[in-house]
């Protein structure tokens, strides 16, 4: 059994402009241990998806559909406190904002100590040697002294750190990372997503990491699940998809995303923007923005199908799967991603193929 089922999972907003459809019918697994990436733009609903996993979306999200099963045990059904006693404990979160995630009363050490006597039958002095070692764990240097340091008193990395040893604090079997890194600056980022990889590497623990940064998930992950516009469009594990990217989306992805010893001045950009998914567009959603669209793509919502076979996508984790019309043979001209690639090229011909190593 997987640690954590989704199955057809549907989340709403209700806002002025109408009901937005944050995430359309999202299927996935995570099995224990493992680090899932779940990339795309902003506005793809990734968020939605990762707070939907402990109904804890904000405003008015809703969860309408779908069920989520963690450890067999299905979380749209379970009680108030039978989830709280999940959150925290059986599954750790560190959202975007460290700050907001602190209590700007209690001390960082008090804060993490009273997550773990809140979930298990420890001493104080037991609770305060676990956090001491916590605290060190994510790289926070001279970690008794820091104990006593409010949030105030540390920068927002720092910050960011203690919130991951919050939520590591009774060793979870899944963390939800949500742009962990976002908003602080490129060499605090790094040091997170350090601790983040050794973390995926060694523990036991299995990690939900949200990012649109695919250079991040090539680092981290063990698969990937590509999302837009509410949608998966294409899940593979971490290698195939950089080496073989499927989905048009994906591809677009992959040529944005900056790569050591980059010498281009300006990275390409997926042309358009991300779709209004109050009335996104019919059939497939990205074909607005896609290079290879034909008449048919506007027509039919294409499935997620294996694209050798063509063969519907059957639940299995580690398969390569993609939504694209391409794949069901629908398209006349098909995908041609070398010559994509190569007017990205520079004036040398030189051809700089997405299919470079992943950094
Ligand atoms: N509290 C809210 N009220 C209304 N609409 C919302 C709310 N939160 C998110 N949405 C809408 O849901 C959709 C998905 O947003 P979400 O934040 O899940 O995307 P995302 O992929 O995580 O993007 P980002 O990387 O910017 O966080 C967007 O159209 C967004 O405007």
């Amino acid at each position: 059994m997987a640690l954590l089922e989704v199955e057809d999972l549907v989340v709403q907003y209700y806002t002025e402009d109408g009901v937005v459809r944050a995430v359309d019918g999202i299927s996935y697994e995570i099995r224990a241990g493992e680090t899932v990436g779940l990339v795309g733009e902003s506005g793809a609903g990734k968020s939605a998806a990762s707070r939907a996993l402990l109904r804890l979306l904000d405003g008015t999200g809703e969860i309408v559909g779908g069920k989520i099963r963690f450890r067999g045990r299905d979380i749209l059904e379970l009680s108030s406190d039978d989830l709280r006693a999940i959150r925290g404990n059986e599954i750790g979160m560190v959202f975007q904002d460290a700050g907001a995630a602190l209590n700007p009363v209690y001390t960082i050490g008090e804060q993490i100590a009273e997550t773990i006597r809140a979930h298990e039958d420890v001493s104080d002095g037991e609770a305060r040697d676990r956090t001491i070692a916590l605290l060190d764990r994510v790289g926070i240097s001279k970690p008794a002294t820091r104990y006593t340091d409010y949030p105030h008193e540390l920068s927002g990395g720092m910050q960011q750190r203690a919130v991951i040893a919050m939520a590591l604090a009774c060793d979870p079997a899944l963390l939800i990372c949500d742009e962990p890194t976002t908003g602080l600056d490129v060499t605090v980022q790094a040091g997170i997503l350090e601790v983040l990889a050794e973390l995926a590497a060694e523990s036991e623990t299995a990690i939900q990491l949200v990012t649109h940064d695919l250079g991040v998930v090539a680092d981290l992950c063990d698969r990937v699940l590509v999302q837009y516009a509410g949608e998966i469009v294409e899940r593979a594990p971490v290698e195939d998809l950089y080496y073989d990217p499927k989905h048009p989306y994906t591809v677009g992805l992959l040529v944005a995303t900056p790569r050591l010893g980059d010498d281009r001045e300006r990275l390409p950009t997926i042309p358009g923007t991300a779709p209004d998914l109050v009335a996104p567009p019919t059939g497939c959603r990205f074909h607005p923005r896609c290079p290879y669209a034909e008449g048919c793509c506007s027509r039919r919502r294409p499935p997620l199908v294996e694209p050798a076979s063509g063969s519907p996508a059957n639940g299995d984790p580690d398969a390569h799967v993609a939504a694209c019309l391409e794949y069901t043979g629908d398209l006349e001209t098909g995908l041609d991603y070398e010559i994509q690639v190569r007017d990205e090229a520079g004036e040398d011909g030189q051809e700089r193929t997405h299919q470079g190593d992943p950094q």
